[in-house]
């Protein structure tokens, strides 16, 4: 028997925040890490496989360029990587998920796919990224609709902003729940941002059950560990039925990358 070549490639999911990178060898995601957006010049570098900072060392030692395939809802970071040798962007068309509308993010929809695909359908993703998103799918692999809210990052950058008087809070720094009535400026917005988070996604995932009991609802996107620990704390019996996954997105990349 011949032996077969393993070929390896890179998943990129553009986010409003920063790049999600997947090092696949064919079908096995091998390696992820997150960079910032890139300019222009070190697209070219690494499209000539020359080593970049923030990279893992591994991808530098295969063969350049190493095929990328592209999933992003970021248009003019879209259009910066149409520059790479050997690019596919992934569109709403290529997602077999049924009753789409048109502008939904493809994202969502490669998250549900995978999703679905990997845990069984029916299935609803809440994406806590930039925005937070809920997107629910049923068993016959239709998009049954969800929604869109500020993420927390963005929640407590808005307040930072828009306001004369409030504070620019950074998620890194939370520990444990603040108290639900504060005596001070910092954890009075901490307290208002993430009880009210906390108990809307309680609400979307009770809501989802009523209509699809037994179903799985998982969760991904830069603030899903910090979002799991708080329900964990308030809604022990919500999280026991919660799945923790970063790498949904890539799943639906995979999946929609064999055909
Ligand atoms: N190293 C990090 N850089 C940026 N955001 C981070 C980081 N770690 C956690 N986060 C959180 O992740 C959220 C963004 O989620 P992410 O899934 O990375 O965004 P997107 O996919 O929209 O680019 C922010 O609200 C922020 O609080
Ligand atoms: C809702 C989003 C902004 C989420 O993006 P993210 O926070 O993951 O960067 C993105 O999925 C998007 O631009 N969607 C288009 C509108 C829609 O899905 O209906
Ligand atoms: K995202």
């Amino acid at each position: 028997m011949k032996p077969r070549i393993q070929k390896p490639w890179l998943a990129l999911e553009i986010g409003n925040s920063r790049l999600h990178w997947g090092l696949f060898v064919d079908e096995t995601l091998d390696y992820t890490w997150n960079t910032d957006y890139l300019p222009d010049s070190v697209i070219q570098q690494l499209g000539n496989g020359q080593p970049l900072d923030n990279f893992p060392a591994q991808i530098f030692t295969l063969p350049s360029p190493l095929p990328l395939v592209i999933a992003s809802v970021v248009l003019s970071q879209t259009a910066l990587w149409q520059s790479y040798p050997n690019v596919r962007v992934i569109t709403l068309e290529d997602v077999p998920l049924k009753n789409t509308y048109p502008t939904l993010g493809i994202d969502r929809a490669l998250a549900l796919w995978g999703a679905g695909i990997k845990l069984g359908f029916p299935i609803l993703v809440i994406d806590a990224g930039t925005a937070l998103t809920f997107t629910g799918a049923d068993s016959q692999q239709n998009l049954v609709g969800g929604a869109i809210l500020p993420g927390l990052g963005l929640q407590f950058a808005t307040l930072g902003e828009k306001t004369s008087q409030l504070p620019q809070l950074e998620t890194q720094n939370f520990t444990s729940l603040p108290p639900r009535f504060a005596l001070n400026t910092p954890e009075a917005i901490q307290s208002g941002v993430i009880y009210t988070l906390l108990a809307g996604i309680k609400d979307f995932m009770t809501a989802w059950w009523d209509l699809y009991p037994n179903s799985k609802v998982a969760i991904k996107g830069g603030d899903r560990t910090l979002l799991f620990n708080y329900l964990q704390t308030l809604y022990p019996e919500l999280t026991a039925r919660l799945i923790v996954e970063p790498n949904l997105i890539f799943w639906g990349i995979a999946a929609i990358n064999e055909v």
